[in-house]
């Protein structure tokens, strides 16, 4: 029988053929955690007697959610885990000053084919690189760092295609914020996500990404892009070793299929307080901001801040602007790139590799009343600050020139 992607990969990490539906214990390739989740996973495993883990070099830990850390109780959750590091010898530890953990599980550990488990609802970033990746309860992680097994129930495969070119400003935010329109946020329970891009290069990494990394909005068990040219590429440039790849067989069976043509995308924000409530940037233009945040797993990459950067060039902000490259080899290469320095000039905070303002911790909360428009994942009540704070979701190119103007702006204005 042809196999799905979803089919593919769970065979191989459960030892036998699956089918969607099937309830079946896997092998998981990496199990990883970050400082805020990491605490209940170390107590989990502590309460079990069973401080230990299945594989040293498949685990991953980074600080990000507490980075740098915002009050006592922060730093001292960091010090408990750092002493885990320590006594357990874990080699992939990364400590303040490196980044968000979905960026680091992206930049150096994810492969095509993998299944990765994370305490953390965003894991489904690393199905960029064709990973099943799944963000699960503290306790499920637990049992994965010590036993190196997880359970799953084989998703139900969705087949989407990406055809065409996008527009200038067009990014994977819009084409994640298409599909939870088109779909609304509860659609995809159950199913994963399998994305075919018709020219690999129209659709480069960071945009696979940040539709990934909101696959969890969707609701869906994994979000992955189908490894092709620009996944092998990626990884290649990345890491100097040319990855295994593994894609679905021809004639696998999807439950549906949609096609999404890129050319065609506009501009696109999600209004308080969900994220399927999307409308075009046109719908809301011109409605004040008091802060903007770039930043985040979801668009806190390069491409991300050259949109910025291109947008922001000798002009200043009219609204606070916070920028946040989602790790320390970004802000490096944004600096070399002079983002950074064009952003500063812009007026903007820059600083790197925390949630911060993503979640309403620290480093920008959102006060009562204010309007803020983020390139984050999630616009919740109160999700960044005050529950009288209203949060718009959108791309890198909606968000600056929104910055720029001091209101929800279209960034077609600056072609
Ligand atoms: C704190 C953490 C558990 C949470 C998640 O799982 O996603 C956070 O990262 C978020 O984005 O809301
Ligand atoms: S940047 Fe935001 S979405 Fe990503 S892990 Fe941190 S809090 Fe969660």
């Amino acid at each position: 029988m042809p196999q799905t992607l979803t089919e593919k990969i769970l065979s191989r990490a459960s030892g036998k053929s699956v089918a969607p539906g099937d309830v079946v214990e896997v092998k998981v390739d990496i199990a990883a955690f970050h400082d805020l989740t990491g605490y209940h996973v170390i107590e989990v495993m502590e309460k079990a007697g069973m401080l230990k883990v299945f594989d040293k070099q498949k685990i991953v830990i980074a600080f990000d959610h507490l980075a740098p850390p915002p009050d006592v109780r922060s730093a001292e959750i960091q010090t408990q885990i750092r002493k885990f590091v320590k006594e357990l010898k874990i080699p992939n530890f990364h400590d303040i000053n490196v980044g968000i953990l979905h960026q680091i599980l992206l930049e150096k550990y994810a492969n095509p084919g993998y299944v990765i488990v994370a305490a953390d609802s965003h894991t489904t970033t690393s199905g960029a690189v064709g990973a099943f990746a799944q963000g699960l309860g503290a306790s499920d992680v637990a049992a994965a760092v010590i036993t190196g097994k997880t359970w799953v129930m084989v998703p139900q495969p969705f087949k989407i295609m990406l055809e065409g070119k996008p527009g200038k400003w067009i990014n994977g935010k819009d084409v994640a914020l298409k599909i939870l329109g088109d779909f609304k946020a509860d659609y995809f329970n159950g199913m994963s996500i399998e994305i075919f891009v018709r020219e690999p290069s129209a659709f480069p990494m960071d945009f696979r990404a940040t539709v990934s990394n909101m696959g969890i909005e969707m609701n869906a068990d994994a979000l992955m892009f189908v490894p092709d040219d620009e996944t092998v590429n990626y990884i290649k440039t990345n890491r100097g070793y040319e990855p295994n790849t593994v894609r679905p067989d021809e004639g696998a069976k999807y439950v549906d299929e949609y096609t999404i043509d890129l050319g065609k995308l506009e501009p696109l924000v999600a209004a308080p307080h969900s994220v399927d409530n999307v409308k075009t940037v046109n719908e809301v233009e011109g409605l004040d901001v008091d802060q903007v945040f770039i930043g985040s797993c979801t668009n806190g990459r390069i491409s991300d801040f050259e949109i910025a950067a291109k947008i922001l060039k000798g002009k200043r902000v009219k609204s606070r602007c916070i920028a946040i490259p989602a790790s320390y080899d970004l802000f490096k290469k944004a600096m070399e790139l002079g983002y950074i320095e064009t952003l500063v000039n812009a007026g903007c905070i820059v600083t790197y590799g925390t949630c911060g303002p993503c979640l309403g911790g620290h480093f920008g909360v959102a006060g009562p009343g204010e309007t803020i428009v983020s390139t984050s994942s999630r616009n919740f009540k109160g999700r960044m600050g005050s529950n009288d704070s209203k949060v718009y979701l959108a791309g890198p190119a909606v968000a600056a020139a929104s910055a720029l103007e001091g209101k929800i702006t279209d960034p077609r204005r600056f072609s």
